[in-house]
């Protein structure tokens, strides 16, 4: 059986990975991280920013970097931002969960604050050719993945099932 480092949570922005991944950590007893978090204190400015001033490619390369970082450790819940698994290579040792809600749902959840913090989200015809675009990339690298369009509570057990199943670190 493989033994995993740690459990990487995929999916679209707003998907709700900071959110599942911090309930996820909290009833495995694991560490939670968010790469983007990580990025904005080491950087010491936000992710709009770091867009608007140093470029999108530029924050790719954080993210790869990141990412590589925290894999280095183990026995963490780490969730990515939506773009991550797009343009970086994620450790093989991640046990990888795709957090899935419908594009629809994710706008309707996400407050005009929330959005304005995404810069890829700023125009929702855009955002939407992404959504469709990533699909396909999130649903190959998975292990598994989420029904995320209820509410965390309805389905976290599902997600927490599985991964008591496998072997992480
Ligand atoms: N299953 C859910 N039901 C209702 N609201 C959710 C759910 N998942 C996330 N949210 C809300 O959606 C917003 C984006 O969630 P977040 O966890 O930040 O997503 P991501 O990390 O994937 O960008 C937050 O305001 C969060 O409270
Ligand atoms: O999908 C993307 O390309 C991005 C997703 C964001 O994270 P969330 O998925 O947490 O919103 C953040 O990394 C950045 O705005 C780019």
């Amino acid at each position: 059986m493989v033994v995993y480092d740690n459990v990487v949570l995929i999916g679209f922005m707003g998907s709700g990975k900071t959110s599942v991944g911090k309930v996820l950590a909290r009833h495995l007893c694991k560490t939670f991280v968010d790469v983007d978090t990580v990025i904005e204190k080491e950087q010491n400015c936000s992710v709009s920013e770091i867009f608007a001033d140093k470029g999108e490619e530029y924050f790719r390369s954080l993210e790869q970097k990141c990412i590589n970082e925290l894999t280095q450790n183990k026995g963490q819940v780490i969730a990515t931002g939506g773009g991550l698994p797009i343009y970086s290579e994620i450790s093989k040792k991640s046990l990888i969960i795709y957090i899935d809600a419908d594009f629809d749902v994710i706008l309707g959840r996400l407050p005009a604050k929330e959005r304005a913090k995404r810069p890829l989200l700023h125009d929702e015809s855009r955002a939407k050719g992404l959504f469709k675009e990533r699909i396909g990339r999130y649903e190959e690298l998975a292990n598994f993945r989420v029904d995320a369009n209820q509410s965390i509570p309805t389905f976290i057990h599902v997600a927490l099932d599985y991964v008591l199943d496998q072997r992480v670190l």
